[in-house]
């Protein structure tokens, strides 16, 4: 499926009326198994692109490069259209135009531009801002850096629990006038925040997460919130079978006495083994074979 149907149908949860939750994805296989479960979208969160891709926590280290080749993969992959975490832009406004350049090519249905600054500067333990204004000029370079006008461009702000609710509605209207599509609200601490957010702007709210009494879909999509994250479990939930399994084996496990692995069935609908032999007769000549 061509990217831009793929970002079409991002575009549609946006402009519907109700609430999804996105399968949190991380590479080739994690995008299959969620696009099979019938999820309507994946998010790519930067953390766990960190996690895949380098083993290292979500401290921007992890490279633009890096990034959008395992945003490619997937893309290959599954035509699951995907949300991805592209942080701060790794840089500047400029930097944030090439990282909507790279991250469209590499087939992403949307991404989210933050405001936080990043990589943490020297001496700060907390989370700080840029301004308002550098915000602005990275919304409007990440704009100008589609040539898709259907790739989804979010402004980010997690400012509520950083500088208050006043600076972050302050943020997400000044967002919303460049004209990004969606506004993605981290740091959420209850209903009304939410509530005065929503109010004060118009555009698709996204939710990187929202406290236990703001999970229900009908509340939310009364907020305008089309896309509600619930973190990062399958990566959580994979790193925990490796661990098991690396420790039966070690403990002297026989392999086919190992508990919790994937059946052969579900391995072959992950490696799209029906296409694959499908085509192995149709190009290799094996077709009665
Ligand atoms: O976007 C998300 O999924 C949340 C986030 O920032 C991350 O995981 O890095
Ligand atoms: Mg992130």
């Amino acid at each position: 499926m061509a990217f831009r149907q793929r970002r079409q149908r991002l575009r549609a949860i946006l402009t519907g009326s109700t609430c999804i939750r996105p399968g949190s994805v991380y590479d080739a296989t994690s995008i299959r198994i969620a696009e099979d479960l019938g999820f309507e979208l994946g998010m790519f969160g930067g953390s766990v692109a960190s996690l895949a891709v380098l083993g290292d926590p979500d401290i921007a280290l992890i490279t633009l490069t890096e990034l959008a080749e395992q945003m490619r993969r997937m893309s290959r992959a599954s035509t699951l259209p995907v949300l991805v975490d592209a942080d701060h832009g790794y840089g500047n406004a400029l930097n944030v135009r090439r990282t909507v350049q790279e991250l469209e090519a590499a087939g992403a249905a949307g991404l989210t531009i933050e405001d936080t600054l990043l990589p943490p500067a020297f001496g700060q333990t907390g989370t700080q801002m840029i301004t308002l204004e550098e915000g602005v000029g990275k919304m409007k370079a990440a704009l100008d850096g589609r040539s898709d006008p259907s790739l989804v461009i979010m402004g980010r702000t997690g400012a509520v629990s950083v500088t208050g609710l006043d600076d972050a509605i302050a943020r997400a209207k000044a967002y919303e006038a460049t004209g990004v599509d969606a506004l993605f609200l981290t740091g959420i601490k209850g209903r009304s925040e939410l509530e005065a957010v929503s109010a004060a702007t118009r555009l698709p709210i996204v939710l990187g997460g929202a406290p236990e009494d703001m999970t229900a879909l009908d509340y939310l999509a009364g907020q305008r919130v089309r896309i509600a994250l619930q973190g990062h479990a399958p990566f959580a939930a994979a790193t925990q079978a490796v661990y098991q399994t690396l420790k039966a084996l070690r403990e002297g496990t026989s392999p086919k006495n190992l508990n919790g692995l994937a059946s052969a069935e579900l391995t072959s609908r992950a490696m799209r083994d029906a296409d694959v032999k499908a085509r192995s007769g149709e190009f290799l000549g094996l077709k009665n074979k």
